[in-house]
């Protein structure tokens, strides 16, 4: 923090930045896996930053929670069972106790200190009061490994390619999240930015779509991530889920009661890509 600005650097956003102007350190902490910082900020609420990379702010986290949350899981007939990696910060695991279907999230963290690090963002760490949600304390990969046939839909919540989430991006954990779902399964994970990262984009795709039958991409926009968008990628054991149309809705007055961000038509239109992006990531 210079000046009284954090200012977001990365190897995967060269010559960009991102600066949030600062009110308060409130939590700096080095844990076993990364650098974790809470600051208040002037304008976007207490901010959450895991080596020097923004994770959620209080004002913009809803868009990112909400569509990684409520696209995967709109897309299934009745999601039970429910498997978060990643999303120390409890943001995901608050939007999938919206669905009164579930019967278990579990959520796999592999960092205490984020989780500790959430409670200064509380409309987030709320998300852990639920008697319907079981943390585990380890690595999505080893957590994996023994896992077949057990969750109907898994959502990975990761950070950047660089770090601690790295394995996350390999085609073996893709593998390893195939299996661990039931038939009719389906997947959504962090899928980086359609104006940085079409390469990253370009590879997940690729691997995919060898292993479900149902691959789409999709993106969010929330202003403190580079580049104002993150994208998301679902896929399905099911060749016949269609993603894009989602097969269950909440009604009006429920959407607007349970969601800032997603509803029925930003679910549809969150896959529509701009030409550059669909020319570079559709199916060979
Ligand atoms: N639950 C926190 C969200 C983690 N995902 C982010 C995606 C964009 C990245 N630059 C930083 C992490």
């Amino acid at each position: 923090v210079k000046d009284g600005w954090f200012k977001e650097t990365s190897t995967l956003w060269p010559g960009q930045a991102m600066t949030l102007e600062v009110k308060e350190i409130l939590h700096v902490e080095k844990s076993l896996y990364q650098d974790v910082l809470v600051f208040q900020s002037t304008s976007y609420g207490n901010v959450l930053v895991l080596d020097g990379v923004i994770q959620a702010t209080e004002r913009d986290e809803f868009s990112y929670q909400e569509m990684m949350t409520h696209v995967p899981m709109n897309c299934h007939p009745n999601p039970k069972k429910v498997l978060v990696i990643g999303g120390g910060d409890g943001g995901v695991l608050r939007e999938v106790i919206k669905h009164e279907g579930v019967e278990e999230v579990v959520l796999c963290e592999i960092d205490q200190a984020v989780i500790r690090a959430s409670k200064f963002l509380p409309s987030m760490a709320a998300g852990f009061e639920h008697p319907k949600v079981k943390v585990h304390i380890g690595d999505g990969f080893a957590f994996l490994e023994d896992k077949v046939d057990s969750f109907d839909v898994i959502i990975t919540d990761s950070s950047d390619p660089v770090g601690p989430a790295a394995s996350l991006f390999q085609a073996k954990f893709f593998e390893l999240m195939k299996n661990a779902l039931h038939a009719g399964g389906i997947i959504c994970t962090q899928c980086e930015c359609i104006w940085l990262h079409l390469p990253i984009i370009k590879e997940v795709l690729g691997f995919s779509r060898k292993l479900f039958p149902r691959v789409e991409y999709g993106f969010t926009t929330i202003p403190t991530y580079p580049c104002g968008q993150i994208g998301l990628m679902v896929c399905s054991k099911d060749p016949n889920t269609s993603i894009r149309e989602p097969v269950r809705q909440w009604s009006k007055e429920q959407e607007a009661k349970l969601c800032r961000y997603y509803n029925t038509e930003i679910h549809k239109a969150c896959f529509v890509l701009p030409q550059f992006a669909k020319a570079a990531l559709e199916a060979p």
